[in-house]
């Protein structure tokens, strides 16, 4: 079995995404983190690119260990004194050399021959290897180039001291089975192969970088190319949690070991969401929102009788605490009862079957029902509680130099109550303030309130919820309302009659 090596360059080509700008200090945030994921290599920067990048790159090489540092340069000895002067203090560090090798580049782009750019590479890789023997070079857009210049260009920069020989997929133009092949081809058609490693750089611009590394490592290439969340130019790159996991979870069809520590990758990838800015779509492999939620009843049904029916991951392994079963519209019986258990509430069957009727009717008007939502249906249905307090009339006053004052009229066993309070931190805490009042109930702590708009336009109605602790327990009520000062009224009178309901018994 050959080891895999992962060379993470989310600080270089990760950071070449549109629009993103690394500070040092994020850089080395987000090394810190690749290190303890134990990624091989860590791409740091182009160090002639920025005073910033220079500085970054060097950052990183002087404070993280246990990795290989590497920074970019082009063919160019002022690159490549640049780039070793912010790596060379790195524990083990690599200068990583590129120049184009396709005829468009030749011709367009670098205004060069075959013989010029193979002229410039060795003498690139000869210029690099009075610095240091690990030396990367990369023959940029590989995939568009013809095979035989290819082979050539890495023979002659093998022979001139590089260790590793870096096939990328510049513009994401292979598909799977044909890089496969060039890698195949390149091993066979170039003699000094086997004195250095084969390492791949693909791009998604056809959604193929991940297929398109992993046919690569079939095919004798021992190091990918990647990045977290897949940032990078354009589409991107790999993914570098969607490569790992392929080769952790199908260890029994490639015969690859890794020796990154998975656990780290849910961390890792928050960290390079919120750095860069770039968020992940919810369905995103490995990391997105819902890579471990299900929501459809019978796969629900199945997870829980059996997680690996459905999964074929575990979520701990990627460092989530568990996995999650959404409930919604598409949810059955055994998701609901294992929701229910989970909150130890006993419903006989009779109460279930309405109750679940009940919960598939919201499902239907409600895009996302939370945890509050349930509870607070499964209330109404428990507690066929007597209204000791009904809301008669409110109103509140407030404004930019006014004290909110919420004045509220309460009926209470057929008696009328009122009382006016100018207090509180906003309108509906002068409300809450004022019903305490009214009804002598005050120590209540108020766990969560919120305001959803079920409906849009000006007309809309909205739902308040509210959490309330009262003697040690927790009582939910929501109301919906065109007003939302009355359904917050509302649904906080609903907690306390729940209250007064349970105290009573
Ligand atoms: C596929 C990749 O991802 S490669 C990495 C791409 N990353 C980046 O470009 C990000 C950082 N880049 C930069 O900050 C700037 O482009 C710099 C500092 C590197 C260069 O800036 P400038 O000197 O102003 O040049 P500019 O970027 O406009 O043009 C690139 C020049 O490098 C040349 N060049 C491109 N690749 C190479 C190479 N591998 N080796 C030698 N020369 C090269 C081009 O032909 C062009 O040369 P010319 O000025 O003689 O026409
Ligand atoms: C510098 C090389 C490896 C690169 O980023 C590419 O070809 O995409």
């Amino acid at each position: 079995m050959s080891e895999v090596k992962i060379f993470d360059t989310t600080l270089r080509d990760g950071e070449q995404s549109p629009g993103v700008t690394l500070i040092p200090e994020e850089k080395l945030a987000i090394a810190r983190q690749l290190a303890k994921m134990k990624v091989n290599v860590i791409e740091a920067g182009f160090p002639i690119s920025s005073p910033g990048d220079f500085e970054a790159v060097k950052l990183v090489a002087e404070n993280v260990s246990g990795v290989e540092v590497a920074a970019l340069a082009r063919c160019r000895k002022a690159d490549i004194d640049r780039a070793w002067e912010a790596v060379k203090n790195a524990e083990n560090p690599r200068l990583h050399v590129f120049i184009a090798s396709s005829p468009i580049h030749l011709k367009y782009k670098l205004k060069l021959t075959q013989a010029e750019v193979l002229e410039k590479a060795v003498a690139a890789v000869e210029y690099a290897a009075k610095y240091t023997e690990n030396i990367e070079f990369s023959a940029e857009d590989a995939s568009r180039s013809e095979i035989d210049f290819l082979a050539e260009l890495f023979n002659a920069v093998i022979a001139a001291g590089a260790k590793v020989i870096n096939i990328p997929d510049t513009v994401g133009y292979a598909v799977p089975g044909e890089f496969g092949s060039l890698i195949k081809e390149i091993k066979a058609k170039t003699p000094l192969i086997e004195q250095a490693e084969i390492s791949v750089h693909c791009h998604n611009d056809l959604g193929l970088a991940v297929a398109n590394s992993l046919a690569a490592l079939e095919n004798g290439a021992t190091q990918v190319e990647v990045s977290v969340n897949g940032i990078g130019e354009r589409a991107g790159n790999a993914a570098l949690e969607e490569i790992v996991m392929a080769l952790y979870t199908r260890q029994d069809y490639y015969d690859l070991t890794i020796t990154q520590d998975t656990t780290q990758i849910a961390r890792l990838s928050k960290l390079v969401a919120s750095s860069t800015g770039i968020s992940l779509q919810a369905n995103k492999a490995i990391v997105g929102a819902n890579a471990f939620a299900h929501e459809a009843g019978i796969h629900q049904d199945g997870v829980i009788k059996e997680r690996t029916t459905y999964e074929i991951m575990d979520a701990k392994t990627i460092g989530l605490d568990h996995n999650k079963l959404v409930l919604g519209k598409h949810s059955g019986r055994h998701a609901l009862k294992d929701f229910l258990d989970k909150y130890d509430y006993q419903l006989d069957e009779a109460s279930f079957a309405s109750f679940f009727s009940r919960f598939k009717e919201l499902a239907d008007k409600k895009k996302n029902i939370s945890q509050a939502d349930i509870i607070a249906l499964l209330d109404d249905q428990l507690y066929e509680y007597q209204k000791t307090y009904e809301l008669e009339y409110i109103s509140v006053l407030t404004g930019k130099i006014l004290l909110p004052t919420a004045t509220v009229r309460l009926k209470k066993e057929g008696e009328i109550i009122q009382s006016a309070a100018c207090n509180g931190d906003g309108p509906i805490d002068a409300i809450f303030q004022t019903i305490n009042e009214l009804t002598g109930i005050d120590e209540i702590k108020l766990i969560s309130y919120k305001i959803d708009a079920v409906t849009e336009g000006r007309d809309a109605l909205g739902e308040a919820y509210v959490a309330a602790e009262i003697a040690g327990k927790v009582y939910t009520g929501h109301s919906s309302q065109t007003d939302i000062t009355e359904a917050s009224a509302v649904a906080y009178l609903e907690a306390i009659n729940k209250y007064l309901v349970y105290t009573s018994k």
